[in-house]
């Protein structure tokens, strides 16, 4: 007979009763889940005790949640987990770092999304990188939680009625009169409010490159896919005049980031200022894909609901083979407006036939909608920053030095700094 012994044992949050053994949440607050203009849902606060309000958004996918919650690209929303489980693992430490000094488990250093709706929340976690409970973690950060409410009919609402705004209320009940406190994240630029607000450094062992980053809200295992692979960065503040400083980089990377991509317009000014004259490679993910589109010349489109999930298809129009992509987004560029004398579709989705990445034709120049660093998972489509780094070795003029000079290098922060 097979026996399993837990290596690290089953811990419990603080709020949990004898109650939670058995799958009811009597112990926790009264919270309710309201969609504005949709249906009203009660359930129980795991969470802080907030009343929180932001665009309500739903993700498919079954595992990560640390690094969604803690995603950039998440402020302002509201985010619904379909996986019914979740709180399972715990969380791991937020302060832990990797060889490269960067967050090993977390994508920024705090929970980014205002608040999460779970069906079924896990009072009790075993994982052996986990250091606290879900519960503990969202009420020590202040985001709103809540459990106990049926996950499938606000997912089956928003999928209906596309992307909607959502309040978590915890304690009092529902107050129609108050529908003009939602707030909608749609309408203010949240990329000044993830962004470093001064240029840091990460070198990279043996690196032989550096690469420029516009932090739009950069994810973590993004300046891990770079620094990791040789690639040292020097991440810059989303509007800074990246034109004036190109030409010391061997390529420039355009980071994911929140809300609605036209509300960063001085960086698409800037890029399309640097594209007039950098020859070398551009590679941007997300809202950087987004960016780079509209500094093309394209226009982008709010989707009706979004694409949030680690097994979305997305096929490479230039090989015919299809990947399984991470994703997160609820714009995307409209491939009609795209400069087609100068940019190609480069993929697209296979669920909804919405545009997954454009090419240039004839320069080193692409981006992806998804998300090749997929943190969570999967990786398929990892090969894409090896593509990048390939493109700085074949562009990079032979004998040339990585400048900026280490004096400057020096003097930089090391690490983003936040707005407060
Ligand atoms: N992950 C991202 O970078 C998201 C991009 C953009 N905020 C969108 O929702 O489409």
């Amino acid at each position: 007979m097979l026996r399993f012994t837990l290596k690290t044992p089953l811990k419990t949050c603080k709020r949990t009763l004898a109650t939670a053994a058995s799958g009811t949440y009597n112990s926790l607050d009264r919270a309710t889940f309201t969609i504005r203009d949709g249906p009203v849902l009660s359930g129980r606060s795991f969470g802080a005790n907030v009343n929180v309000s932001g665009e309500a958004v739903f993700s498919t996918a079954l595992v990560g949640y640390p690094e969604s919650m803690t995603d950039p690209s998440y402020r302002g929303q509201i985010l619904v987990f379909t996986q019914p489980l979740i709180g399972n693992y715990g969380v791991p430490s937020g302060s832990s770092r990797d060889e490269f000094g960067l967050l090993k488990y977390f994508e920024s250093p705090r929970i980014q999304c205002s608040g999460i709706v779970v069906s079924d929340v896990a009072l009790k976690f075993s994982h052996w990188t986990a250091v606290e409970s879900l519960s503990s973690w969202c009420e020590r950060e202040g985001c709103a939680a809540i459990t106990d409410v049926d996950t499938r009919e606000i997912v089956t609402y928003l999928r209906e009625q596309g992307s909607s705004l959502g309040r978590i209320t915890v304690g009092e009940e529902y107050d129609a009169d108050q529908d003009e406190a939602f707030f909608d994240p749609g309408a203010v630029n949240l990329v000044q409010r993830v962004s470093t607000t001064q240029p840091f450094h990460v070198p990279s062992p043996g690196g032989g490159f550096h690469v420029a980053v516009l932090d739009c809200g950069v994810k973590e295992n993004i300046l891990r896919s770079l620094v990791s692979r040789g690639a040292a960065v020097t991440v810059f503040p989303y509007d800074y005049p990246i034109q004036k400083v190109a030409h010391h980089f061997d390529g420039i990377f355009i980071s994911n980031g929140p809300g609605d991509p036209t509300h960063c317009l001085s960086t698409v000014h800037n890029l399309r200022d640097t594209l007039k004259t950098f020859d070398k490679p551009v590679f941007g993910i997300c809202l950087g894909h987004q960016l780079l589109g509209l500094a093309a010349g394209a226009k982008t489109v709010k989707l009706k609901y979004g694409n949030r999930a680690h097994n979305i298809p997305a096929l490479d129009l230039t090989t015919s083979k299809c990947h399984i992509t991470s994703q997160n987004h609820g714009y995307a560029i409209d491939t009609t407006t795209l400069p087609e004398n100068e940019y190609a579709e480069y993929f697209v989705n296979l669920n909804d036939g919405s545009n997954e990445g454009i090419i240039h034709k004839s320069r080193p120049i692409f981006s992806t909608q998804f998300h090749p660093e997929a943190k969570g998972g999967p990786q398929d489509s990892s090969f894409l920053f090896d593509r990048y780094i390939e493109l700085l070795k074949e562009y990079k003029p032979s004998g040339s030095v990585t400048a900026p000079s280490p004096l400057l290098i020096d003097l930089l922060a090391k690490e983003r700094v936040v707005a407060v």
